[in-house]
């Protein structure tokens, strides 16, 4: 990837969903650019559409007008399997709950992605076992998902969404279902994670307090950014 280009920009992102015949325009002209190793939070008040504008960058669903470009390419245009070559390149995901692999061990579920990602086994287990211990699991590597607190659980997916060395990662609530003391250590720690690895990220959150931890802030009201 060329470092001058955005990791991302927006150009009047706009989407209308219809709920029971009545027609809602949550997004009305978003425009956001993100320089690489930048990290902004994204705010706004319940149902404002920041999980809406995730899911726009994160090439996860259609019906967006507008244009979206991840790295300097035009998702808008591409076909299923464009979107997917460039999410798996260029994009990691941290969602409010864990979502991860219940059957398997911390570790497995940081080197999972790698494997889809084409690295091989021994090295993934080794950058699993770096990520983890940075985010001091290093006594939990074998542990599954049921036998780790709600913040350990969290750090794992942190993990799990930095281990492919994404250039931007997508946030939703990522410390949201935690108690304060809790969700403002793993916040530090993902922070500090995605500083240290260069990647760029974008961060939806209610907590302002959390957000002035970040480079920028910007606000979704009314479908557009402020
Ligand atoms: N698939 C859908 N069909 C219809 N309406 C939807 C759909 N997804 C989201 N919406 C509506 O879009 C609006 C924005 O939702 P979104 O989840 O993006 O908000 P949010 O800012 O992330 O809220 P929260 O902070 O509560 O998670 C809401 O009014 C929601 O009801």
């Amino acid at each position: 990837m060329n470092n001058d280009q955005p990791v991302v920009r927006l150009t009047d992102l706009t989407r209308t969903f219809e709920q029971g015949g009545v027609k809602i325009d949550v997004l009305r002209g978003v425009n956001l650019t993100i320089a690489p190793g930048e990290i902004v939070a994204l705010l706004g008040p319940s149902g404002s559409g920041k999980s809406t504008m995730l899911q726009a960058v994160g090439l996860l669903e259609g019906g967006f007008g507008g244009k979206i470009e991840i790295a300097g390419v035009d998702a808008s245009t591409l076909p299923t399997d464009g979107r997917t070559k460039l999410r798996r390149e260029h994009l990691g995901f941290v969602y409010q709950f864990h979502h991860l692999l219940p059957d398997f061990t911390a570790l497995e579920n940081v080197v999972i992605p790698q494997l889809v990602a084409g690295r091989d086994r021994v090295e993934a287990e080794e950058r699993a076992a770096e990520i983890l211990g940075g985010l001091g699991l290093e006594h939990r590597l074998e542990h599954r998902p049921s036998q780790l607190s709600g913040g350990e659980q969290q750090r794992v997916a942190v993990g799990r969404a930095l281990a492919n060395r994404p250039h931007l990662v997508l946030a939703d609530e990522p410390t949201g279902n935690l108690d304060e003391a809790t969700s403002d250590k793993v916040l530090a720690e993902f922070l500090d994670l995605v500083r240290g690895e260069g990647s760029s990220a974008l961060v939806a959150t209610h907590n302002e307090r959390l957000a002035a931890r970040m480079d920028r802030v910007v606000r979704l009201k009314d479908g557009i950014l402020a």
